[in-house]
């Protein structure tokens, strides 16, 4: 094929990547700074100056790191198709490119993760302090890569749709949609700000206190970006009312679950930290939403339980194995959104917690499709309301 005509040019045009014919040059100029494409995109201070503090590689080293590329990159230019040259291509930028190597070089933090994933380095544990808004507020300099870690501060949320001053400091999180009206019962001078999407927000007021209700949608990949847009507009404090399944004996449908960590066995979390990286809700909102479940659920039959719950991401793949894993674990219960609730909150300096209804049990029977539908109804009003009360307790 015609040298002009090779798949993987439209790449080549648009990437910072070399020719194959400038391969060997590349080599020769591995310490020049790289002009155009990679740079250090993050606005977070603790990030620049881990980066400014990072070793450069010694001679031996970096000759010894760019020799395993090259052969590599040998053996897979010796491969017949030219997608896998672009592959390799690829591959020798990635290596050579000098900002890429400083971040492989770059010593893991404690929440520290795959630093090719474009979400770890732009949202590095190390800006996991309580002031998500000093982080946030910073915009991109340097740099024409979008960062998403600063983007859409105070604006009217892309997905969401809300905006600064629809919401208030603390947000009820439901899975489903149709759960915010029913949140919205206990609240008086409701408003409805949005609803796009899997998202409808709803603020109101309960006990004197203003409360947003807003929906998540399935799954941690929805309820990151709720979570990230809601706090890009002013939420500071999260309680997720969802439904669970149980997955110890004696749990039965209506009973509530309050969560003590997940385990995180989500795809979306992984981009944003470690996998060792705990997800944990806040000490406070955990123990205050147990108490007040303790008091209300008093005498009623309901019983509340604490632990470890799981968060899945394929509710149909949970197989008969793996529920006897967690349950072997002694985890209490498993959902689907928690993990990234908490993982997002701890980076972003944010507050959160989860109380669950429990809507069947994957161990003892209670199946989802044995009309289970009014107790679980009633733990969600109980759970609501055991939320709304924690809000108001810790003034959040
Ligand atoms: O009822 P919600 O809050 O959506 O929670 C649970 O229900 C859905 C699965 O049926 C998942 O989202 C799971 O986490
Ligand atoms: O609510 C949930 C979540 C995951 N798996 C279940 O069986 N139920």
């Amino acid at each position: 094929m015609d040298r002009a005509a090779r798949p993987g040019d439209r790449a080549r045009r648009h990437r910072p990547v070399p020719s194959a014919d400038r391969r060997e040059r590349r080599s020769d100029d591995r310490d020049q700074p790289s002009s155009r494409g990679f740079s250090s995109a993050s606005t977070c201070p603790s990030v620049a100056a881990a980066e400014s503090s990072v070793p450069t590689f010694t001679s031996s080293e970096r000759d010894r790191a760019v020799l395993a590329t090259q052969t590599i990159v040998s053996r897979l230019n010796a491969q017949p198709t030219s997608s896998t040259r672009v592959v390799a291509t690829l591959a020798t930028t990635r290596v050579l490119s000098p900002w890429r190597r400083q971040l492989i070089e770059r010593p893991r933090s404690p929440g520290g993760g795959d630093p090719d994933r474009g979400a770890f380095s732009s949202v590095p544990p190390t800006c996991g302090g309580r002031s998500m808004t000093a982080d946030l507020t910073k915009t991109s300099s340097a740099s024409s890569i979008v960062d998403k870690s600063a983007a859409g501060v105070d604006a009217r949320q892309y997905h969401i749709g809300v905006a600064p001053g629809e919401v208030s400091s603390v947000a009820l999180l439901p899975g489903d949609p149709f759960r915010v009206p029913m949140i919205a019962e206990f609240l008086t001078d409701v408003v409805e700000v949005a609803h796009q999407r899997e998202h409808l927000t709803m603020t109101g007021t309960y006990k004197g206190r203003r409360i947003t209700a807003t929906s998540t949608g399935m799954g941690c990949p929805s309820t990151a970006i709720a979570v990230e847009e809601l706090a890009r507009v002013g939420v500071t404090s999260f309680i997720r009312v969802g439904s669970s399944a149980g997955l110890q004996p004696g749990i039965k449908p209506g009973d509530l679950l309050v969560s003590e960590g997940t385990l995180r066995n989500d795809g979306t979390t992984a981009a944003y930290a470690h996998h060792g990286f705990p997800a944990v809700p806040d000490l406070e909102i955990a123990l205050t939403l147990r108490r007040i479940a303790e008091e209300r659920t008093a005498g009623t039959g309901t019983s509340v339980f604490s632990g470890i719950n799981a968060s899945d991401d394929a509710f149909y793949a949970e197989t008969p194995a793996w529920i006897a894993e967690l349950n072997a674990l002694g985890i209490l219960n498993v959902e689907m959104e928690s993990s990234a609730l908490y993982v997002v909150a701890r980076l972003r300096g944010l507050r959160a917690g989860m109380i669950c209804a429990t809507s069947s049990n994957l161990v003892d029977g209670a199946s989802l499709y044995d009309g289970t539908k009014d107790a679980l109804k009633d733990g969600w009003m109980r759970s609501i309301e055991v939320a709304l009360d924690t809000a108001v307790a810790l003034e959040l």
